[in-house]
This record gives structure tokens, sequence and C-alpha cells, in this order.
């Protein structure tokens, strides 16, 4: 089985995301090039952590009116990346719309609840209900608008697995035991996301922050 694997390159300098990726990439199955990343060093910078030859997700969390995501989405094709995310908020004609536009062999994957979200936060953004319902809700929307799967936390993917057989399941907001949580509030450890079915899981700090960033790779790669 291939690594699952996704380091989180959020990093402002793109020689420093590069030597971290080189260094780790023997233990990581691809690299996750986000917000961070993308709007510091665009489609160059892509295109170099590209070079090291491991899958690419762009995870820029699309979200707009339909026709300006398919723009974006077309736009993106240039770097052929292997992910790409959009926000199932935006609704079910956006993703229908970004999914038609995206190059053939990507993956469009619909960010449902952020993993730093509560419930709370949930209550004071309007919405009722807990974040089980919510996640389940919005994958609903993202499997009838065709997508590819979901991104949830790891408290989510056993449930949203079991009424989805085929999708594909990004789970962020991940914790070996007893590191620090930092802004992610929805954690579970790799091992428990990836028993639950999740497809991907996207780690950053744990390891790109950690003193020797290979050993820490190393070491959720022997938990799995
Ligand atoms: O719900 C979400 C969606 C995306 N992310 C992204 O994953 C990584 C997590 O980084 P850590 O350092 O392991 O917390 C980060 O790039 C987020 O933008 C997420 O955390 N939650």
């Amino acid at each position: 089985m291939s690594n699952p694997v996704y380091l989180a390159l959020d990093l402002p300098n793109l020689d420093a995301a590069k030597a971290l990726a080189e260094r780790v990439k023997s233990h990581v199955g691809g690299f996750k090039l986000g917000l961070e990343f993308f709007c510091a060093h665009g489609h160059h910078g892509v295109h170099e952590i590209a070079q090291i030859g491991l899958p690419i997700f762009l995870d820029l969390k699309l979200h707009d009116i339909p026709n300006t995501v398919a723009a974006a989405m077309h736009a993106i094709h240039v770097s052929e990346p292997a992910i790409v995310t959009v926000h199932a908020s935006g609704g079910r004609a956006m993703m229908e719309d970004a999914k038609a536009a995206a190059p053939n062999g990507t993956k469009i994957v619909a960010v449902t609840m952020l993993t730093s979200l509560d419930e709370r936060d949930l209550t004071r953004t309007g919405v009722d209900g807990n974040a089980h319902d919510q996640v389940m809700r919005l994958a609903e929307l993202a499997q009838d608008a065709g997508l590819d799967g979901v991104v949830c936390s790891g408290q989510e993917v056993r449930a949203v697995h079991k009424r989805w057989k085929d999708g594909f399941f990004v789970v962020p907001g991940l914790r070996p035991a007893g590191s620090a949580t930092g802004d992610q509030k929805r954690v579970v450890t790799p091992r428990q996301a990836r028993d639950d079915g999740a497809s991907v899981l996207v780690i950053g700090r744990p390891i790109s922050r950690a003193d020797d960033p290979v050993q820490a790779a190393r070491d959720i790669e022997a938990t799995l």
C-alpha cells in the first residue's frame, strides 16, 4: 500500500519548503500546497515541488460563484495536481462546475467543516446541529454534485465512509499521541484516521516543526 501521508508544506520560504520536501520524500506519499504556499510562490513554486516526484495536492479551498471557481480551476490545469479542494458550502452548482472544469485525473474534494472548528464555532456561524450532522449534510451535497470525495476530520470519516463507499476522503487535523494540537479542534491520531477509512492523511506541523522532521515522518509512518 502506498504511503497515505501528504506533508503540508506550510512554509513562507520556497527554498526551505524544497529542502524539507527533499529530506522527507522517502517517508511521505505526497505534498500538500495550501494558501500560504500558493499565494507566495504560485505556479512556479508548485512546479518546483512537483519536480521532487511525488503527487501534489493543491489545497486552495476554492469558494466563489460557479463561473469564478470554474475559471480558477481552468487556470490550474498547468500544474496537473492530483487533488484540489473547493468548499462544499459554495453549493451544488459551484461544485458541479468545478468538477467539470478540472483537469482529467485530478480529484476534486470538498471541505465540509474545517478541523479548526468545533460545535460552538458552528453555532456562531448560524448553523444548528452538531459537527457530525454538518459534515454528513455537506458530504451528501458533494456526492450529489459528482465530486470525488470530501475533507473532514478523523472524528467523522468513519461515518462518511459508511455512506459513501467509493468516496475519497482527505483527513487533516491529525496529531500523533501527545503532540500539541495548536489551532486544531477536531483531532485524531494518523492511525485512527487510517483505520476509519481516510484515503489521505494531511500532516503539517507535527513533521515540519519537529526538531527532526525525518524522524517525525518515520515515526508516523511506523504507526500506520
Ligand atoms: O479542515 C481542514 C482543511 C485543511 N486543513 C489544512 O491541513 C493542514 C494541517 O496542518 P497541521 O500543521 O497538521 O495542523 C494545513 O495546511 C491546513 O490548511 C486543515 O487543517 N483542516
